[in-house]
């Protein structure tokens, strides 16, 4: 592809991650959408690896190294060979925070002419199985990315699937259900998200400057614009609010989790991990491992892909926070230069 990338030697820096996992009904999960339980790695009939939990100190500990550990072509061909474009390899790109910079807005953040001659770039090699696993809707990833007719599109954390066109620009979605997931309760979405979208419209009256998106399968309460000083008290708030409400009325298929200035109730069972590792798993079913997996995002969503990929996949968190990921990328823009060399 275009540009070779900035090969200005490595770093030998890495940093330790503690993840803690405890969680209560009067304060949010430090990490809330990754599984507190083995029993949820069976979901949507895929057994997922277990997580090293040390029981005696809830904690986890990984070793995250920065990303310009794979400057060199030699390193990087360890988990992605450059050299062979015979052999397919994929990639599982989140979009927001990971492949594009926030926006104060969601509507704002629609994809840069930079970001799409990169994306025109990877749609256009035979050996490269892109997906876009984003948080977004069908409606916004149609949009700005049906035309990659090569790319397989996943939104709202894996609700709705986007197979490759084959040339033809008609998208068709189809459901997670399809892929091995449970959608035969999404038939009651618009009960749960009646009762709790009255709850979050009380919250954004509370919270002048945040708002509510609404999605298939989830509600988001965004919280980025708000000018109070006290934010991290309000999201607390909003969130025992949302769960004690959910434990009331028995909404036991509800999860809420708190991402980049958001927060979002959505179906519990759908997330990018299973995805991910379900879409992987069919194509070495079907005679046609990939070769290498890439995995990257930056947010509590994006930690079930890296929670779910075997230790030989590139997994990258962009941006500061706790992470299972192997390799971190400051910004959006130091991925987005890093894929531009395969
Ligand atoms: O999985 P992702 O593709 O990362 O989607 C996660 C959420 O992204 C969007 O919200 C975030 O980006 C907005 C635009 O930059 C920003 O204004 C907001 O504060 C961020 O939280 C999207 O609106 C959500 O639906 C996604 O779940």
């Amino acid at each position: 592809m275009h540009s070779p990338g900035n090969c200005s030697g490595t770093s030998t820096s890495s940093t330790i991650t503690v993840l803690s996992q405890a969680t209560t009904l009067n304060s949010p999960p430090v990490m809330s959408s990754l599984p507190t339980d083995a029993e949820e790695f069976f979901e949507g009939g895929v057994e997922l690896s277990p997580m090293k939990v040390d029981s005696s100190e809830d904690l986890l500990r990984l070793t995250t190294q920065p990303l310009s550990m794979l400057d060199s072509d030699e390193a990087l061909q360890q988990f992605w060979p450059l050299v062979d474009r015979d052999l397919p390899k994929a990639l599982f790109l989140d979009y927001d925070g990971t492949l594009r910079e926030f926006e104060t807005r969601p509507e704002l953040a629609v994809p840069t002419d930079e970001l799409l001659s990169l994306l025109a770039a990877l749609n256009d090699r035979p050996d490269i199985r892109s997906h876009i696993i984003s948080g977004r809707d069908s409606s916004f990833l149609e949009t700005h990315f049906g035309s990659l007719n090569s790319f397989t599109l996943i939104a709202e954390h894996g609700y709705h699937i986007s197979p490759p066109t084959d040339g033809n620009c008609q998208r068709k979605w189809e459901l997670w259900e399809h892929f091995g997931g449970d959608a035969k309760n999404f038939a009651v979405h618009r009960n749960w998200k009646a009762t709790l979208r009255e709850a979050m419209s009380s919250i954004v009256a509370d919270n002048p400057g945040s708002s509510i998106e609404e999605k298939q399968s989830s509600l988001v309460w965004h919280y980025r614009e708000l000018v109070e000083k006290d934010t991290e008290a309000s999201v607390q708030q909003a969130w025992a609010r949302l769960s004690q409400l959910c434990a009331r009325e028995h909404l036991k298929d509800v999860n809420i989790s708190i991402g980049n200035k958001y927060l979002e109730a959505s179906y519990r069972t759908v997330r990018k991990g299973l995805v991910m590792r379900r879409l992987c798993e069919e194509k070495a079913l079907f005679g046609e491992p990939f070769a290498a997996v890439l995995a990257a995002g930056d947010d509590v969503s994006d930690e079930t892909m890296f929670e779910a990929a075997p230790p030989d996949y590139l997994t990258i968190k962009v941006g500061d926070g706790q992470t299972l990921a192997s390799f971190r990328a400051g910004t959006p823009h130091e991925l987005r230069e890093f894929l531009s060399r395969f």
